[in-house]
């Protein structure tokens, strides 16, 4: 049987997110898995995820290391809990923080390598680094800082 992605792990009602949800069908569904110590994502950018002619938009980039630092950020929080994936009660984060450097353009075409490297792991926070390579090349380079997702943002609930 195939590995499962860590949004694999989402339960239906949070599987929904533009970026990694896989019952998204105009969603990106990013699909995150341990590399070691890492994190990995391979990300097929479509000829309609341009910034201009040959390049990747940056928003683009900007959502996979989004996605792949909230994926990885609930890895970790398992990893350092001793505990599976996909057990209850359930590791969920959202982004605090997201940060984005463009160090070249990103070229089209090819698939993007997002790898990220857990910094800090909290109960409630999780320090993600991330970076996009296209080629073998570094093209950005980001932070994610995920935070346990609230309760009263799980779908149904509506007191904040
Ligand atoms: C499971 C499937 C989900 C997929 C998610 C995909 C990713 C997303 O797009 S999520 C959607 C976008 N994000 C959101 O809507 C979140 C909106 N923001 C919030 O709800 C809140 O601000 C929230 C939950 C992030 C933080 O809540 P808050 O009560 O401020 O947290 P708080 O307890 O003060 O802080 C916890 C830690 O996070 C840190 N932190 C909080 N906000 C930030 C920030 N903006 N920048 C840096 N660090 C921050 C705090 O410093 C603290 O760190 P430490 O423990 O080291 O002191």
């Amino acid at each position: 049987m195939a590995e499962k992605a860590f949004q694999d792990y989402y339960p239906d009602e949070l599987s929904h997110c533009y970026g990694c949800g896989r019952l998204n069908e105009h969603g990106l569904q990013l699909k995150s898995y341990w590399d070691g110590d890492e994190t990995v994502a391979v990300f097929h950018p479509r000829p309609y995820h341009m910034a201009i002619p040959g390049v990747v938009y940056g928003g683009l980039i900007a959502s996979v290391i989004d996605c792949h630092g909230t994926g990885s950020a609930s890895a970790a929080a398992y990893r350092a809990a001793g505990r599976e994936m996909g057990t209850d009660p359930g590791f969920r984060f959202v982004t605090a923080s997201l940060r984005v450097d463009f160090l070249r353009p990103t070229p089209l075409g090819v698939p993007l390598e997002v790898r990220g490297r857990i910094r800090e792991v909290k109960e409630r926070k999780v320090v993600v680094a991330v970076t996009v390579r296209a080629g073998g090349e570094e093209c950005a380079r980001g932070e994610v800082v995920a935070v346990r997702m609230p309760e009263h943002m799980m779908p149904g609930r509506t007191t904040a």
